[in-house]
């Protein structure tokens, strides 16, 4: 199994999973993932890249809880995945914002659906607010706000909660590119001043490059991983970065690597037969 540390101290880990859809009655199920094993060490922002439908998406929600696997598990500190509980942040491409509650009320039912006491609420949602640069915009409804700032929302909401791991699914994905390096700086500085362990699912290798610690590519058809990728440039990481020649070297290497993954895998494979169940 890839160790992604050698610490043997995971905060999260992909077990041995596998997992399978259904197709229709009377026909074979499709294997979408196989035997994809990794750690991720505690306080580590980890991307999953790969090409379109290798499978990164149900990776994902295996760890949020949202898909049980045919077979293996995912893990959240030491124990299996079995459902989708607090412990666990989504941050999905769409905004899970309500649309009939202003800023302030949708970071207070984020610690109200937490069980935070009543008293604490009104003072972690302000703070939250403000470290992502809303404040002014407490009592806003998501429609008067731009894309960026309900995905700011997103942030302030998931962040108040405190959860130990965070999971994010292409969260930047519908933004615009302005926009979409704007939010990535803003994470950044989030994460480093809470360290919370991210798995984090992207398409765009700039992205995943800029933010994370290490990036696991998949392989299609089935999904397994290809090979984990530590990511050697230093932090704290500005808009600079993406200029250095490392920062290039790194894109470009993946680039390849999943261009030549996707080319053996269409090679390999008629998409009109699934793989089978033995
Ligand atoms: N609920 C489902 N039922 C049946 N098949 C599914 C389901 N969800 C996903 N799939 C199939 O599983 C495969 C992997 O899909 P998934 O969305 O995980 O890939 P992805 O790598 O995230 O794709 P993309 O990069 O295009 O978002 C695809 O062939 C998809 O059609």
């Amino acid at each position: 199994m890839p160790s992604l540390d050698g610490a043997g101290t995971a905060a999260m880990a992909a077990r041995s999973i596998q997992h399978y859809f259904p197709t229709g009655s009377g026909k074979r199920p499709l294997l979408v993932l196989d035997d994809i094993s990794f750690d991720v060490p505690p306080g580590a922002f980890v991307s999953i890249v790969g090409a379109s439908g290798c499978g990164k998406s149900t990776l994902l929600r295996i760890f949020a809880g949202l898909v049980r696997p045919t077979n293996g598990h995912a893990e959240l500190g030491g124990r299996p995945i079995t459902d989708a509980d607090a412990h666990k942040g989504m941050v999905f491409q769409e905004d899970a914002v309500f649309p009939w509650l202003t800023v302030r009320q949708n970071v207070e039912y984020a610690l109200r659906a937490r069980r935070t006491d009543r008293s604490r609420r009104g003072g972690i949602a302000r703070e939250w607010i403000d470290r992502v640069g809303l404040t002014g915009f407490e009592d806003a409804y998501p429609r008067q706000l731009s894309g960026g700032m309900r995905k700011r929302v997103d942030l302030a909401r998931i962040y108040a909660s405190d959860p130990e791991v965070l999971l994010m699914d292409e969260p930047f994905g519908a933004l615009d590119a302005q926009t979409r390096l704007k939010l990535q700086e803003e994470l950044l500085q989030l994460w480093e001043q809470r360290r919370k362990t991210v798995l984090f699912v992207t398409h765009d290798l700039d992205e995943a490059v800029y933010l994370s610690d290490l990036v696991v590519v998949l392989a299609a058809r089935p999904g397994r991983v290809a090979s984990i990728h530590p990511i050697d440039i230093p932090r704290p990481r500005t808009y600079e970065t993406r200029g250095t020649e490392r920062f290039r070297q790194l894109t470009v290497q993946l680039w390849h690597e999943i261009e030549s993954l996707d080319r053996t895998s269409r090679s390999a494979t008629d998409p009109q037969a699934p793989e089978v169940v033995a």
